[in-house]
C-alpha cells in the first residue's frame, strides 16, 4: 500500500515540468509556486503578506505550474464600479453624445415597457414594435422569441378543445352505463379513465402557448464586446458537482472541465468551480492534471476554432482531411495535440488505477501528512486554486480562466443535503473569491458541445430591456452514446422539445439541474423585479447597509399607502437602472418600525438569512458582482473555507428560501419552482448546435433508478410544504405554469391506476367480462371520436414540435414502462419516508468511461423493479393465450367481443416490449430469479381470479367454464 501511495507521488514528480519555469516568467511569487490546498486549519497559518507558504501535499518545488490565485497586485476579481456613468460605460462608447443619445433610448425603452406592462402583455413582447426598427443593429434586441406559426398551433389547440368535450362526453357514458355483472371491473376502470384524464389536462394546459427563440450572437458582440475594446460581458461562475469517482470517472469530469477552461467568452471572466461531494484525492489530483493539460488544450481550441471543445468528444469524431479549408498545420497540430491527449489519458487512467486500492492508513500526500479527505464521512473543508490568473497562463502566454477545487466540509450529525448542498457550498465560496452575477452548473458529465452557449445565455441575460427578470436560461439536455433507437427514451426528446418549449410560452421552462445559468441574485430568496422605475436615489456606498436604510426611508416618505406586495419590498437598492430588489423575508415583523432603526436591524436580519459571513453577505447586495478589493487574497480563502463548514447553514435561510432548495432530491424543480413563486421568469434557449451534453445510464436497471430518483424527488415534494398544490399563492406564479408544476410532482402517482389498467385486460380476458357493456352505436362514436381525437393530438403536436413519430412512440411506452415500476416504487418509498421519517438516499447514475460498442445496453442487474412490469407481461400474456384458446373452443360468435379485450392486453404489450427486450439482453437469457418470480406472482394472480374472481356475479356459472383456463 506504501506503493500505492508512493506510485502517486511518483506521478506526480515525473510529469512535473522544467519547461514551464521558462514558459512562465511573470510568475513573481518568491515562495514556492505550489498548489494551493487549504483546509480549515492550514489556512489560519497564512501570514497576510506570505500567503504562498500554505504547504501543500505536492511537496514545494514539484510543481512550479500552479501559480497562487491571489498573489497579483492586478487582482483578478474587480469590484465594479458602482458610478452610473461607467455603467453607461458598460454599452462600449465612451463619448457625451454618445451617452446622451443612449440615455435617450434607454427613457425610450422603459416607457415602451411600461405602455407593453400597462397593455396587459407579457414584458417579452420584444422590443421591435413600430417605432423601433430605425435603430442600428448594436441597439437591436439580442433575441426574438418565434410563436410557433399559427397554421401549425391553432388546428392543434382546435383538437384539444375537442378532445375535450368528447371526453366529456365519453364520461358521461360510461359512468351511466355500469357492467352489472362486472361491476368491479368497471368501477376500478372508471377510476383509472378518469385520473388519466386529469393527468392529461395537466400535461395538456401547460402546451397551449409554445414559442422558439432565435438569439443574435453578433449583436451581442457589437454591444458588449467589441473588438480592440476591454469586453463589457459579465463575469460568470462555473460550477460542476462531482460526488463519486467510480461512477464518475475522473475522465469525463476532466473532459468537462476542459472544455469549460476552453470556452468562447473573455477568460478573465470565467471561473471554474468544482464541487467534490466525495473528498476523493483521484479527483483532486485528476483536477491538478487537467489544469496542466489546459495549458495546452486551451489555446489548440482558440487557435483553430474547433467544436466541441472536450477533447473526448472532439477526437471521436470524423474529420474530411481532403477538404481544401484544412491547413496543413492544422492537422499537424492536432495530430500533435491527439498524441498529448492521449499521454494525458494514460496519466489520468494511472491515476485511476492507483486508486484503486485504498492503502490501509488512507492516502498520504506527498509531504508524508495524510489527505484530509480520507474519511469521506467526517473531514475539512478543501479548497484548492489551479490556474487563475496570474500564473494560469497557456503555453502562448495566455491568461486561462480560474479553476477552483473545493470539498466542503462533512461531519457525521450533519444533513449534507446531496447535490443541492455542494452547489450551496459553490455559491458562497464563488462570491468570497470571484462574485461573477451569473452562474452556469453543470452535472460532471456535461460538457460544452457548443463554445459559444455563455453568449447564447447573455443574449437574454444581458439585455437591459428584457434580461432583468429573468432568473435563469435552461438549455435543453441532449446526450452521447445512447443507442440509436432510444430504447429506455433516455434522450426524453418529447420533453424536451414540446413540454419545454411550452413552457417557455408561459412563464419558462422548469430547471432540470444542469445546463443552466442563473442569475445570482435569483438565489438570494429576492422577487423578480417589478415595474422599471427611474432610480429616485444612486448608491456609491460600500457597505450598503447605509444605502438600504436611506432607500428605505426616501421611499417611505413618499408613499404611505401601498400595495400588499408592495410592502414586502421595503428595503431596496438602488444603482443605476438597475432593478429594484426587494430583499424579501427581512420585512418579516418589522413592519411597523421606522427607519432609523433598520439598518442595523437589516444587517441582523440579513446574517440570519445567509450566515455568518460579512464577506459574503456583503457580497449578496452586490447586484453586478465583483468583489472586495480591500481584502486581501488569504483573508478571501479563510472566510472561502468558513462559507464551506458544516455548521455554516444551521438557523439560516440556505436550503430553503436561499439557493438551491433542500428537501427533495430532485433539488432541480424545487428550485426552480420557488424562484417562479417569486415571480421570476426563465427562457428555454435551444441553439442549433446543442450547448451541452451529457451521457445517460443505457441500460434498463440503471435507467429504472435514475427514473425512481426523480420520481420519488417528486414524490416528496408532493407531501411536502412545497406541494405546487397548495405552495406559493399570490405570489408571481401563473396559473398554467402551477399547472406543469402540479403535474411534476403528481405524475409518479399516475402509476397507481396505471398498475391497474394494465392488470384490467388480464382480467377480462380470464373471466370473459369486459369493463364496458355491450356497446351501443352512439357509444362506440364516442369511443371511436376519443381515439381519434387523441391521435390527431399527437399527430399536431408531433407536427409544430418536428418530433419524430419514432421519439413520440418511446415516450408511449416508457410512460408505461416507468409508471409500472420505477413511478410506483417510488410512491411506496416517497410515502415511507413521509410515514416512517426514512431518508432517501442520491444513487448516482454511472457515466460510461470511454468504453463504447454499447456493451452496457445489454448489461443486466437485477433489481426489484423489474417484477411489477415482469408480472403484467406475463399475466397478460397468459390472458392472450386463454382468451384466444376459450374463443377457438366457442365457436365463432365469442370471437367479437374477444376483440375488445385482446385490443386492450396488445396495448399492454405493445407498451412494455422495450421492456421485455430489455428482460432478454443480448443472450436472450432472463435471469432465473426474475422468472421465478413473475411466474409465481403471475400464477397466484390467475389462480385467485379462478378461485375468488371478484368481478364476476356470484350467480354465475361454474367458474373453471369461463376462465378459459381449462379449455375443453
Ligand atoms: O451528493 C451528491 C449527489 C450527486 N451530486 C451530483 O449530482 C449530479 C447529478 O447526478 P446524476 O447521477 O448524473 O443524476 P441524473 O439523474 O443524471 O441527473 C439529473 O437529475 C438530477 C436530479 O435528480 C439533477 O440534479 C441533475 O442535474 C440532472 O442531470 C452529478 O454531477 C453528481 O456528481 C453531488 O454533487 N452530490
Ligand atoms: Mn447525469
Amino acid at each position: 500500500m506504501q506503493y500505492i501511495a508512493e506510485g502517486m507521488l511518483q506521478g506526480h514528480m515525473t510529469y512535473g515540468r522544467a519547461g514551464d519555469a521558462d514558459m512562465l516568467p511573470q510568475v513573481v511569487n518568491t515562495m514556492p509556486t505550489v498548489p494551493l490546498l487549504t483546509n480549515g486549519q492550514m489556512v489560519d497559518d497564512i501570514p497576510p503578506e506570505h500567503h504562498a507558504l500554505v504547504p501543500s501535499f505536492l511537496g514545494g518545488g514539484g510543481k512550479r505550474i500552479h501559480p497562487l490565485p491571489f498573489s497579483d497586485p492586478a487582482l483578478p476579481v474587480q469590484p465594479r464600479s458602482m458610478d452610473p456613468s461607467k455603467d453607461l460605460a458598460a454599452y462600449g462608447y465612451g463619448s457625451v453624445a454618445w451617452k446622451e443619445r443612449m440615455e435617450n433610448w434607454k427613457q425610450k425603452q422603459e416607457k415602451l415597457q411600461v405602455m407593453n406592462e400597462n397593455g396587459g402583455k407579457d414584458w417579452d413582447n420584444d422590443g421591435d414594435g413600430p417605432d423601433l426598427p430605425l435603430m442600428d443593429e448594436a441597439r437591436q434586441p439580442l433575441s426574438r422569441k418565434l410563436p410557433v406559426p399559427s397554421s401549425q398551433i391553432n388546428p392543434y389547440r382546435m383538437i384539444i378543445i375537442i378532445r375535450l368535450v368528447v371526453l366529456g362526453f365519453f364520461f358521461h357514458y360510461r359512468v351511466m352505463h355500469p357492467v352489472n355483472d362486472a361491476y368491479a371491473l368497471w368501477l376500478v376502470s372508471v377510476i383509472c379513465e378518469i385520473w388519466f384524464a386529469i393527468s392529461w389536462i395537466l400535461d395538456q394546459f401547460p402546451k397551449w402557448l409554445p414559442v422558439d427563440r432565435e438569439t443574435y450572437l453578433d449583436r451581442l458582440s457589437l454591444r458588449y464586446d467589441k473588438e480592440g475594446q476591454p469586453s463589457q460581458l459579465s463575469s460568470v461562475d462555473i460550477f460542476v458537482s462531482t460526488v463519486d469517482p467510480l461512477k464518475e470517472p475522473p475522465l469525463v469530469t476532466a473532459n468537462t472541465v476542459l472544455s469549460i477552461l476552453a470556452v468562447d467568452y473573455p477568460v478573465d471572466k470565467v471561473s471554474c468551480y468544482v464541487s467534490d461531494d466525495g473528498a476523493a484525492m483521484l479527483t483532486f489530483e485528476a483536477l491538478s492534471e487537467t489544469s496542466e493539460f489546459a495549458r495546452k488544450w486551451v489555446p489548440f481550441c482558440k487557435k483553430f476554432n474547433i467544436e466541441p471543445r472536450a477533447p473526448e468528444f472532439y477526437f471521436a469524431q470524423k474529420i474530411d482531411y481532403l477538404q481544401d479549408k484544412v491547413l496543413t498545420s492544422f492537422i499537424k497540430e492536432r495530430r500533435a495535440m491527439k498524441r498529448e491527449y492521449e499521454e494525458f489519458k494514460v496519466r489520468i487512467n494511472a491515476l485511476v488505477a492507483k486508486a484503486q486500492k485504498v492503502p490501509e492508513e488512507g492516502w498520504t500526500m506527498q509531504d508524508g501528512t495524510p489527505w484530509p479527505g480520507n474519511n469521506v464521512r467526517d473531514h475539512p473543508g478543501m479548497i484548492q486554486v489551479f490556474l487563475g490568473q496570474s500564473g494560469g497562463h497557456d503555453t502562448e502566454g495566455n491568461e486561462l480562466p480560474r479553476l477552483v477545487y473545493a470539498s466542503r466540509e462533512k461531519r457525521p450529525g450533519f444533513n449534507h443535503h446531496k447535490k443541492a448542498g455542494a452547489m450551496n457550498a459553490l455559491v458562497r465560496v464563488s462570491a468570497v473569491l470571484t462574485n461573477a452575477p451569473y452562474l452556469l452548473n453543470l452535472d460532471c458529465d456535461h460538457y460544452f458541445n457548443n463554445s459559444k452557449a455563455l453568449k447564447e445565455a447573455m443574449c437574454f441575460m444581458m439585455d437591459p430591456l428584457l434580461g432583468k427578470k429573468v432568473c435563469y436560461v435552461q438549455f435543453p439536455q441532449r446526450f452521447d452514446g445512447i443507442d440509436r433507437h432510444d430504447r429506455y427514451a433516455n434522450r426524453n426528446i418529447v420533453f424536451f422539445d414540446i413540454n419545454m418549449k411550452g413552457l417557455d410560452g408561459i412563464q419558462g421552462p422548469i430547471y432540470v439541474g444542469t445546463g443552466c445559468v442563473f442569475r445570482r441574485q435569483a438565489f438570494y430568496g429576492n422577487d423578480a423585479p417589478k415595474t422599471k422605475k427611474p432610480p429616485t436615489r444612486t448608491c456609491n456606498c460600500w457597505p450598503n447597509w447605509c444605502c438600504c436604510g436611506c432607500c428605505f426611508s426616501g421611499r417611505k416618505k413618499k408613499k404611505t399607502t401601498k400595495s400588499k406586495s408592495e410592502k414586502k419590498q421595503k428595503f431596496r437598492r438602488l444603482d443605476s437602472g438597475a432593478p429594484v430588489f426587494a430583499l424579501e423575508g427581512i420585512e418579516e415583523g418589522i413592519e411597523g418600525i421606522e427607519s432609523e432603526k433598520s439598518t442595523m436591524l437589516s444587517e441582523k436580519k440579513l446574517e440570519k438569512k445567509f450566515g455568518q459571513s460579512p464577506v459574503f453577505v456583503a457580497s449578496t447586495l452586490l447586484e453586478d458582482g465583483g468583489t472586495l478589493k480591500i481584502a486581501s487574497p488569504a483573508s478571501l480563502l479563510k472566510e472561502a473555507i468558513h462559507v464551506i463548514s458544516c455548521g455554516y447553514e444551521d438557523k439560516t435561510d440556505w436550503g430553503k428560501e436561499v439557493g438551491w432548495i433542500y428537501g427533495s432530491v430532485t433539488e432541480d424543480i424545487l428550485t426552480g419552482f420557488k424562484m417562479h413563486c417569486h415571480g421570476w421568469r426563465s427562457i428555454y434557449c435551444i441553439p442549433d448546435r446543442p450547448a451541452f451534453k451529457g451521457s445517460a445510464p443505457i441500460n434498463l436497471s440503471d435507467r429504472l433508478h435514475q427514473v425512481l430518483r426523480w420520481a420519488l424527488g417528486s414524490v416528496e415534494i408532493f407531501l411536502s410544504r412545497h406541494c405546487p398544490l397548495w405552495y406559493g399563492y399570490g405570489g408571481g406564479l401563473k396559473w398554467l405554469e402551477r399547472l406543469s408544476y402540479i403535474n411534476a410532482t403528481v405524475y409518479p402517482w399516475t402509476s397507481i391506476p396505471l398498475v391497474a389498467y394494465c392488470t384490467l385486460p388480464a382480467v377480462c380476458l380470464l373471466t370473459g367480462k369486459f369493463i364496458t357493456p355491450e356497446l351501443s352505436n352512439v357509444a362506440s362514436l364516442w369511443f371511436l371520436s376519443l381515439f381519434i381525437c387523441i391521435f390527431a393530438t399527437s399527430i399536431l403536436e408531433m407536427r409544430w414540435s418536428g418530433v419524430g413519430i419514432d421519439d413520440w412512440w418511446r415516450n408511449e411506452q416508457f410512460w408505461v414502462i416507468g409508471g409500472v415500476s420505477a413511478h410506483l416504487f417510488a410512491v411506496v418509498q416517497g410515502l415511507l419516508k413521509v410515514l416512517a421519517g426514512i431518508d432517501t438516499n442520491f444513487t448516482v447514475t454511472s457515466k460510461a468511461g470511454d468504453d463504447e460498442d454499447f456493451s452496457e445496453l445489454y448489461a443486466f442487474k437485477w433489481t426489484t423493479l423489474l417484477i411489477p412490469p415482469t408480472t403484467l407481461l406475463i399475466i397478460n400474456l397468459i390472458g392472450v393465450v386463454a382468451g384466444v384458446s376459450n374463443a377457438i373452443n366457442n365457436g365463432y360468435e365469442s370471437w367479437g367481443p374477444l376483440f375488445g379485450k385482446l385490443f386492450f392486453a396488445f396495448w399492454v404489450i405493445v407498451h412494455l416490449y422495450p421492456f421485455l427486450k430489455g428482460l432478454l439482453g443480448r443472450q436472450n437469457r432472463t435471469p432465473t430469479i426474475i422468472i421465478v418470480w413473475s411466474i409465481l406472482l403471475a400464477s397466484i394472480f390467475s389462480l385467485l381470479w379462478v378461485r375468488v374472481d371478484p368481478f364476476l356475479a356470484k350467480s354465475d356459472g361454474p367458474v373453471l367454464e369461463e376462465c378459459g383456463l381449462d379449455c375443453h
